[in-house]
């Protein structure tokens, strides 16, 4: 909206009628919810929180929902950003914009729940009416378009669309075909300027462009990140289309001629089959008609394909064979990427971090999955809205860190985290399992209101009792076959049993299962359609440095909240450094030595649980559309910050230990003469580049347990191949040792001091030509243990003292003995390492395409 829309403007080019006092009667289902008369200039909050002037306790309100402003005689009305809106008529008013509203008039808030009245005092007394006449209705009045609504003004600033703001409120009607006749084309998209509004957050704020020209009408896709859909196909540009084809934007799908279309079914699956790798059958040939709004109970016993059943359905693990199609478009490759949009899937685990609180694992979730042209307040109205509709919506449970929640509202979250895309169909895999039965009964009614209000919900479960939730029964039978799928109550009927543990038991038989399955096909005979169902390629469709950032706030702000585990990475190198120093009175190759071995060890230590600690939400986030480079980059961008204060600590301590003391020829006496940047930069690069090795040992292992199980097996080498409490005196050991970080750690900070020496003492190799007693400091040499036989040492580099390139075996060095093949030898580990780690997360990936 233009800055004309503003109310001081306004004012002056609108001037109306004054008014002596204005009565407001606000009314709901239930009858007059509040009167009063505004008489005073002044703001008046209409909403939930006990802070509004009146304050009404209706679910659907927003806390602070509308503000009524009187002014000298005028009212002026602003909408603030309420999650289910408040409109003038039928035109829709936006968010934290203020209108001038004509006199009598009425408001509705909350789709229409709650009606606010508004007349002057003089006219009520004239008509003799009394301000609560107004009968609440919960549907909208007349859905026919106009360019202003009943008593409001309404600035145009529609600059992109061809009319005036003409805006669709209706479904299953003509409006879109009067629209276009009229006015020739018409502009749809989620921005309240648009000629015809889709309300879903998938869709563009200017999404595609009807034209209407020779008869010939033309559809166009305005370059959307979710794409224009024309019969269940994806369109690309322009295409000229009839006024009956089913064109979905979003997660609606309507027709010139006809408005919305309201599927009738979610999901048809056509003979599908899934057989897994060595010709394990996971689901035989089966078909399905899953309706709209239902509540289906996927069931069968352990092992029989039900959560082969549910990620074929939703695309997370696709079928073999057969063809799917998912609230009108078909599951494949071209259509996926939009399509996987409109699925919610939760899978066994929770898909969110027990760190963060409530609200903040929503808005994340909201940054890391929503296009990017959605408003801060947009996300904060859809958190309210998901979280009203799971009973989640308190102060308390907000600002609850996740962890703190019970299994159900833990479960609940999840769900919300899903909810937040407007998905039409949510799969949930055994959400009742971990749950006690109180708390069932509460997830399961509040699953059963989502249904009512248009939700087609799959629920994989192996308890009974949650079938009185449910409306629809698929039940499955050990190796695969279908053997039901109808209505629940005549499940029993159906297999002739009394009870459903007599079901069960039969369906753990493959023989029993597969003469209820001929008998099931013979009763429900399916098409002779056969298609091989292609790869589901995930591809990321999130703007990658978005995604990338949002994602780094995300992780910094879990490892922030999980106060005791920063507190143990901060004290590690305190302990560790001090302990160095206390052993170590002098600098020599072995504090080098450890140096390197606590470098590695931070890195490794500090990545070694991260990711798979949250494999589940990886894998969920992945199949929605995480980049793979992204995630990396954020976990090695947090990681390293932490990194970076593990390694200051540490540089700190050990140089306050080791340096200091008389100056001889202007040289300390004492060991100071490694660089302080040089040392630090150097043992951050070794931490980092352990933090890769760790990440990649995270990926590689399916277990927090198994992966820290393997990181002292991990590090042992790291110590063992040094070169320091064992010599590396064959060409194996030599091999093995250029894959070390602890080798390559050691050999860099004994570089790095040699230079040093070198730059303070003009020392070579050869001959050192500073002092005896100096060079006696800068390096105590570990063999003799003696500091007044300077004449043993004097001579005697840290790189001469660790002897890895005395050539006793023979071999020529792949490296060359310098603090640049160091760095070439380190950069090559970490190229292995991110090869690895790529390849491990990918082959997770196999897991659901
Ligand atoms: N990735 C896979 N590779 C090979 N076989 C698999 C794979 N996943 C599942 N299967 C096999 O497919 C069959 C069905 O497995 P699925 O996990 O779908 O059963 P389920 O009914 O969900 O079991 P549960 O109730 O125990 O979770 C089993 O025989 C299983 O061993």
């Amino acid at each position: 909206m233009s800055e004309a829309l503003q109310a001081p403007t306004y004012v002056k080019e609108n001037k109306m009628a004054e008014l002596q006092a204005v009565s407001v009667t606000i009314t709901s289902l239930s009858g007059v919810e509040s009167e009063f008369v505004l008489s005073q200039n002044g703001e008046f909050d209409i909403g939930r929180s006990d802070t509004c002037y009146s304050s009404i306790n209706a679910e659907l309100l927003s806390r602070r929902h509308l503000t009524l402003r009187y002014t000298d005689g005028q009212i002026f009305v602003t909408d603030n950003n309420s999650s289910n809106g408040s409109a003038i008529g039928d035109v829709r008013l936006i968010g934290g914009q203020t209108y001038a509203v004509q006199l009598p008039s009425t408001i509705l808030l909350a789709n229409g729940s709650i009606h606010v009245q508004l007349s002057s005092v003089a006219e009520q007394l004239a008509s003799n009416s009394p301000p609560n006449t107004l009968k609440p209705t919960t549907s909208s009045p007349s859905s026919t378009s106009h360019l202003t609504g009943q008593g409001l003004n309404l600035a145009s600033n529609l600059d992109a669309a061809p009319q005036g703001p003409i805006t669709h409120s209706g479904s299953g009607n003509d409006e879109l075909h009067q629209l276009l006749l009229t006015h020739g084309q018409v502009l749809i998209g989620r921005s309240y300027d648009c000629n015809y509004v889709i309300d879903s957050l998938q869709a563009s704020r200017k999404h595609a462009l009807l034209t209407l020209s020779n008869n010939r009408i033309t559809l166009k896709d305005l370059d959307t990140t979710n794409g224009t859909f024309v019969n269940g196909e994806r369109i690309a540009g322009s295409v000229n289309i009839t006024a009956t084809d089913e064109i979905t934007i979003g997660t609606t799908t309507f027709a010139i001629q006809t408005g919305t279309v309201e599927l009738k079914y979610a999901i048809v699956a056509d003979n599908i089959e899934k057989v897994y790798a060595k010709g394990i059958v996971g689901l035989n040939t089966m078909s399905l008609k899953i309706p709209s709004q239902q509540f289906i109970a996927l069931m069968g016993p352990s092992g029989c394909g039900k959560s082969t059943l549910l990620k074929g359905l939703n695309g997370a693990n696709p079928i073999t064979s057969g063809a799917i199609t998912v609230q009108g478009l078909k599951l494949n490759n071209s259509n996926y990427n939009t399509l996987k949009k409109y699925i919610g899937y939760v899978p066994q685990d929770d898909i969110v971090h027990g760190e963060l609180s409530v609200e903040k694992t929503l808005f994340y979730a909201a940054k890391l999955r929503i296009s990017d042209d959605v408003t801060k307040q947009e996300i904060k109205n859809k958190i309210s809205t998901v979280l009203a509709s799971l009973n989640l919506d308190t102060d308390a449970i907000r600002k609850s860190k996740v962890s703190d929640l019970s299994g159900g509202q833990r479960k609940r979250v999840s769900i919300a985290v899903e909810l937040l895309n407007d998905p039409k169909i949510l799969f949930l895999d055994e959400p009742t399992s971990p749950l006690d039965p109180e708390t069932i009964e509460d997830f399961l009614s509040c699953i059963r209101r989502l249904v009512s209000k248009g939700q087609t919900v799959i629920m994989v479960t192996h308890k009974p009792s949650d079938l009185d939730y449910v409306d629809q029964v698929i039940f499955l039978s050990k190796g695969g076959y279908q053997t039901y799928y109808g209505d629940k109550n005549q499940l029993l009927n159906h297999f002739e049993k009394d009870n459903i543990i007599e079901v069960y038991s039969m369906m753990k038989n493959p023989n029993q299962g597969k003469r209820w399955y001929d008998h099931w096909v013979s009763q429900n005979p399916a098409s002779e359609l056969s298609v091989k169902q292609e790869v589901l390629a995930n591809k990321s469709n999130t703007a990658l440095l978005g995604q990338y950032f949002w994602l780094c706030v995300r992780y910094f702000n879990i490892k922030l909240n999980d106060h005791a585990n920063l507190l143990l990475l901060l004290a590690q190198p305190l302990i560790i450094g001090g302990l160095l120093v206390f052993i170590f009175s002098k600098l020599q190759v072995s504090v080098m030595f450890m140096m390197a071995v606590s470098a590695v060890w931070f890195g490794v230590s500090n990545a070694a649980k991260e990711i798979v600690s949250e494999l589940p939400i990886y894998e969920r986030e992945r199949m929605y559309n995480l980049n793979i480079f992204n995630y990396i980059a954020s976990k090695l961008t947090v990681l390293s910050i932490i990194a970076c204060i593990q390694v200051a600590i540490f540089i700190g301590i050990t140089h306050l230990a080791y340096s200091g003391g008389n100056s001889v020829n202007g040289i300390s006496e004492e060991t100071q003469l490694w660089s302080i940047s040089s040392t630090a930069l150097f043992m951050l690069l070794l931490s980092v580049s352990a933090t890769l090795f760790g990440l990649f040992l995270s990926a590689v292992f399916t277990t927090t347990e198994k992966v820290m199980t393997f990181v002292p097996i991990a590090l042992m080498p790291q110590i063992m191949l040094a070169g320091i409490i064992a010599p590396l005196d064959n060409n194996i050991k030599i091999l093995l040792s250029y894959l070390t970080l602890g080798r390559w750690g050691t050999e860099g900070f004994a570089h790095i001091q040699d230079e040093a020496a070198r730059e303070l003492g003009k020392w070579t190799n050869e001959k050192a030509d500073i002092p005896a007693s100096v060079m006696q400091r800068v390096l105590t040499p570990p063999t003799t243990g003696n500091e007044n036989n300077a004449a043993e040492f004097t001579t005697q580099g840290a790189m001469q003292q660790l002897n890895l390139y005395d050539d006793k075996s023979g071999m020529v060095s792949l490296f060359p003995e310098s603090f640049t093949g160091v760095i070439i030898a380190i950069t090559l580990i970490n190229i292995l390492a991110f090869c690895g780690l790529l390849l491990a997360l990918r082959s997770k990936d196999k897991r659901f395409i």
